[in-house]
C-alpha cells in the first residue's frame, strides 16, 4: 500500500503546490491521476519518486519511507519529458535499466515485446537517432522488462502512433494486477476511463475527488466530472459570442 500524509510542498517556500496531501493507493489499484494544468501532478510523482525533497509529510509503501532503497527499487517512472541516453542504443539503454534495477532479461519475453512494437531494426539505433514515438516504446519494453512493483507513467502514450497505443494500452492492463501499483497521469479522459479502475482528481493542492471508475461510469463520465470541477462555460461561452 502506497501511503501519502500530510504533504506539503511548494517551489519557492511562498506558493504551496501541495497542501496537505492525503492518498491511499493499493496494490491492485490502476490509478489515473489528473487534474487541470499546473496543478501539480507531476511535483506529485516526483515526490513519491524522491526526485523532489518533500517539505511536510510522509510517503510510505508497505511503511517503508519512499527514499528506502528497497521502495526506490520497486517504483519505475516513466516521465512525459523522454529525457534518455541519446548516447546509447535502444538496446544498450535497455540492459542499463534492466541493470539499474537488479532485473534479470527474460529473453522470450524481451522478444515479443520487440515484435509487438516492430522494434526489431531500432534496436541497435542510438537513441539520439529515435522519433518521440520510438522514446516511448523503448521505455515501455525496458519497464515490461523491470516487471516492477509500482509502475507510474506520466502522459506516455503521447506522440505514439494509433497502433502502438492500442498495444501500450493492453500491455498496460495485462501489467496491472494484484501485486502491482499503476499510477497513470494523462489529460486523455476516455483512455484514462478506459485503462484503469479508479481515479484521484488533484485541485488546489489537495485531492479534491476519489472514485471507483465503475461508479463514474454508471452515473456519469470523468469528462463531467473535471468540467464540473473546472467551472469554465462562462468563459466558452464569452469566446463563442465574442
Ligand atoms: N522546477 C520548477 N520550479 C518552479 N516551479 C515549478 C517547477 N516545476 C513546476 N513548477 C510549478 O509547480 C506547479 C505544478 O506544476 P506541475 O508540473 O507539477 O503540474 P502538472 O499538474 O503536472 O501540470 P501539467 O498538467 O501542465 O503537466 C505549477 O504552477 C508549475 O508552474
Amino acid at each position: 500500500m502506497l501511503e501519502i500524509q500530510q504533504l506539503h510542498f511548494s517551489y519557492d517556500k511562498k506558493t504551496p503546490v501541495l497542501n496537505g496531501l492525503n492518498l491511499t493507493v493499493q496494490q491492485g489499484d490502476f490509478l489515473a491521476l489528473i487534474g487541470p494544468n499546473g496543478c501539480g501532478k507531476t511535483t506529485l510523482i516526483k515526490l513519491i519518486c524522491d526526485l523532489l525533497e518533500k517539505q511536510k509529510g510522509s510517503i510510505k509503501l508497505d511503511g517503508l519511507d519512499h527514499n528506502d532503497f528497497k521502495v526506490k527499487n520497486a517504483v519505475l517512472y516513466l516521465p512525459s519529458d523522454d529525457v534518455l541516453p541519446e548516447f546509447l542504443t535502444g538496446k544498450e539503454y535497455i540492459n542499463l535499466m534492466l541493470k539499474m534495477y537488479n532485473a534479470s532479461m527474460d529473453e522470450e519475453r524481451f522478444h515479443r515485446l520487440v515484435k509487438y512494437y516492430s522494434f526489431d531494426s531500432a534496436l541497435d539505433v542510438l537513441i539520439e537517432e529515435y522519433s518521440n514515438g520510438m522514446k516511448k516504446k523503448v521505455q515501455l519494453i525496458a519497464a515490461m522488462l523491470i516487471d516492477p512493483e509500482i509502475l507510474i507513467i506520466d502522459e506516455t502514450l503521447n506522440g505514439m502512433d494509433v497502433e502502438s497505443r492500442e498495444i501500450t494500452k493492453l500491455l498496460l492492463m495485462n501489467f496491472s494486477g494484484p501485486n502491482k501499483i499503476v499510477i497513470m497521469c494523462s489529460h486523455d479522459l476516455h483512455l484514462l476511463e478506459e485503462m484503469c479502475n479508479k481515479v484521484v482528481i488533484l485541485y488546489q493542492g489537495k485531492i479534491h475527488t476519489e472514485k471507483k471508475i465503475d461508479d463514474v461510469r454508471q452515473t456519469t463520465s470523468l469528462l463531467s466530472i473535471f468540467r464540473g470541477i473546472m467551472n469554465h462555460e462562462d468563459l466558452k461561452n464569452e469566446i463563442i459570442s465574442s
